[in-house]
């Protein structure tokens, strides 16, 4: 066979292409070495066809260097002249590709014209290596007529190699990144406890066996042995999202990057924080059926109740009558609201109900915000609801420092154990809160009244806030009489607090003196010394304020770690600022690409600009690797996407689904492809 090739025009960037020469499926399984090496003698270097030389001829490079020379298996397309791409029609470039010519994007997609690829029956059971999609023979049938005319960038050749992706800054290989997107893939499908799914993650070989897009699809079903019916309500039982997300962390060795390397995880925000993000959001959107536990359908405007009470038996210790917590969604906003039930309570001094409306306008960072209240008898009794601000996931102070479980965890004294209690920057952060909200709230000329651990949420990493404002001054209603002496209250309730804390244990108020030696020998002395301020007697200069002149250097601290972890947040926020950028481009993608039908045209998202968007679509997402496994390199497709949003100028090789063309185009041409293509859409006739 006679070597063939196209001179290619000064400044064109259009590449030969050689004809297929071997395989036109992907084995079924990989071949072995040995056929490997057979394989790559009888392929033509890629080396020579992209420069025209390999510096690696002679040198190991197991190619075939000879152009001359045919190696093609017998069968293979290259020994059968008719179909060589001799014979067929030569596009000639007229034009440099600095930009695409308008009747570049606008020409049909490439027909080869040899006599066994043009006919649309037989195309249309040719199959291709990388997708098998029915739009194709509709694809060669359209195009065919006007190929002659109008196509004048892509050049058929002999040979046919699929692009390979420009070496990327990504660490990880497109092999290994394939398998890891399939092994997350495959671990999220295996928690889903789907039989297949477990063999699909557990056997990492069985993967390999399995012809690649072939197969794939019956995991991603649940048509074998799994009732879709009973598969749904099993799916109720199982905890959403099944898994936070199929990125698995950065692993040991890949920690040492050169500082233009990224690794995928630097696209998004950190594991920790979409987990605890995730496990919020899970949490905000938990139902149960209101009659399973005897709940009304509605109360007021809230409806879909949610039970957030840890323990079922109810003490009347703090409000003198048992209180329920739901979670709750108000049908006026449709926002989640955590509502407080005071069960028993009958309200009998109308005017209590305006104590609400002082507490409505206090918003601080500490302090749940309460909205309304409102009597009820949807529970069968007389009962006071408070509506607070809802925090999923939030614990009370109780609950994580003196419940068994936190105290056992925490290896403490009481527990035989000899470790610290609660750090003392913990607690400097709590006393600077709470003083923080205390001072809000004696301002306004209310006491807070709830400082007690069980009333006290944590709603975040050592982030406070005050609970359950304003109920006392509703059950004991006394037109603001007593309040001086309810906020000196406050200030020796706030101390008890933290000596609590700082002993964990509840009865270190009990026996102070002991107390306040092993504070002494734990913590600081300013620390000591705000504790004993907040438990002095009342008296008339006694206030928050002396408070927070005492921990000024605390509060400068705290202030600067805010600031430290708002900088953080802002930083995760960024990376998935990016993310909606490329999700914005997917979803252009997703408008333009296998349209049926624009504008009466039937092949619109076939020909013209859309042809190359279909390629490059192909280019980013349909790649196969060289055993025809399909190339799940999510750092692929992020690369790709950012040059195409950023378009740049760099060029990359598409290639017809076919592999009889190809066409060379930078990111900045299929960016203005796809803006031309989507204006189309958008725009009103
Ligand atoms: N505003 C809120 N947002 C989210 N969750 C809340 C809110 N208020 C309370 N919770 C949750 O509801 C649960 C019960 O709160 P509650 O104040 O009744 O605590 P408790 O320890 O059960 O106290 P008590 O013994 O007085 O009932 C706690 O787990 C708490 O985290």
């Amino acid at each position: 066979m006679s070597s063939f090739s196209i001179p290619t025009p000064s400044g064109s960037s259009a590449i030969p292409i050689v004809a297929p020469t071997s395989e036109k499926e992907p084995p079924k399984s990989p071949p072995s070495s040995k056929n490997l090496t057979a394989n790559s003698k009888t392929r033509t270097c890629r080396n020579l066809i992209i420069h025209g030389y390999c510096k690696y001829e002679g040198k190991g490079c197991e190619f075939n260097h000879d152009l001359g020379k045919s190696t093609s298996p017998p069968n293979s397309p290259e020994t059968n002249k008719s179909k060589l791409s001799v014979n067929s029609p030569v596009f000639k470039p007229s034009v440099l590709l600095s930009s695409i010519p308008p009747e570049v994007v606008n020409a049909p997609p490439f027909v080869p014209k040899s006599t066994q690829v043009n006919t649309p029956e037989e195309i249309s059971v040719t199959p291709t290596s990388t997708t098998g999609s029915p739009q194709q023979k509709h694809y060669y049938d359209s195009g065919e007529q006007e190929y002659d005319n109008e196509m004048t960038l892509y050049e058929q050749t002999l040979g046919f190699y699929p692009p390979v992706p420009p070496p990327t800054p990504f660490l990880l290989s497109p092999g290994g990144v394939a398998n890891h997107g399939l092994n997350a893939l495959a671990n999220s499908f295996a928690s889903l406890g789907l039989n297949n799914a477990t063999n699909f993650a557990s056997n990492e070989n069985s993967l390999s066996e399995v012809p690649s897009h072939m197969n794939n699809t019956s995991y991603f079903t649940t048509s074998h042995h799994l009732d879709p019916f009973l598969y749904q309500s099993q799916q109720a039982l199982l905890p959403q999202p099944l898994q936070y997300h199929l990125y698995t962390s950065p692993l040991p060795h890949v920690s040492n990057l050169h500082p233009h390397q990224k690794t995928i995880h630097a696209f998004f925000m950190l594991d920790h924080l979409r987990e605890e993000l995730q496990r919020k959001n899970e949490s905000t959107l938990k139902t149960v059926n209101a009659k399973d536990f005897n709940l009304p359908e509605e109360l007021h405007v809230y409806h879909s109740l949610y039970p957030l009470d840890q323990r079922q038996e109810k003490s009347i210790k703090i409000f003198g009558y048992p209180s329920w917590v739901y979670k709750s969604v108000c049908s006026v906003d449709g926002r989640v609201y955590c509502l407080r039930r005071i069960e028993g309570f009958r309200l009998t001094n109308e005017i209590a109900m305006s104590t609400i409306e002082n507490w409505r306008r206090i918003r601080h960072a500490n302090i749940v915000s309460i909205r309304e209240a409102f009597t009820t008898k949807a529970f069968g009794d007389h009962s006071l609801v408070f509506v607070y601000d809802y925090h999923p996931l939030s614990q009370t102070l109780f609950d994580k420092h003196f419940s068994s479980s936190s105290l056992q965890a925490n290896n403490l004294p009481q527990s035989g154990g000899t470790g610290v209690v609660v750090p003392e920057t913990v607690l400097w952060s709590y006393i600077t809160q709470l003083a923080s909200a205390i001072k809000t709230i004696h301002s306004s000329g209310l006491a807070a009244r709830m400082i007690e651990p069980t009333k006290i949420l944590s709603t975040n990493k050592n982030r406070i806030r005050i609970n359950c404002c304003g109920i006392m001054d509703m059950l004991t209603f006394d037109g603001g009489k007593n309040i001086h002496h309810f906020q000196q209250e406050d200030l020796i309730h706030f101390g008890q607090l933290i000596i609590s804390l700082a002993c964990n244990s509840l009865s270190s108020v009990l026996n102070l003196p002991k107390s306040i030696d092993y504070i002494s020998r734990h913590y600081s002395p300013d620390f000591k010394n705000v504790i004993l301020y907040l438990l002095n007697k009342p008296t008339p200069t006694k206030s928050v304020d002396k408070v927070i002149a005492m921990i000024g250097p605390r509060i400068l601290h705290e202030i600067n770690s805010v600031h430290h972890y708002n900088d953080f947040l802002e930083s995760e926020l960024s990376q998935e600022l990016e993310n909606g950028r490329l999700v914005r481009l997917l979803c252009k993608f997703g408008f333009i690409n296998e349209r049926p039908e624009f504008d009466m045209d039937p092949s619109w998202s076939e020909t013209g600009d859309r042809y190359l968007i279909k390629l490059f679509r192909d280019y980013v997402f349909h790649q196969v690797d060289e055993n025809g496994y399909p190339v799940v390199d999510m750092a692929h497709v992020l690369m790709c996407l950012n040059k195409l949003d950023a378009g740049v100028d760099e060029r990359i090789m598409l290639v017809s689904r076919d592999e009889q063309s190809c066409l060379i185009v930078s990111y900045k041409e299929i960016k203005n492809c796809i803006d031309s293509a989507f204006r189309d859409l958008s725009r009103r006739k």
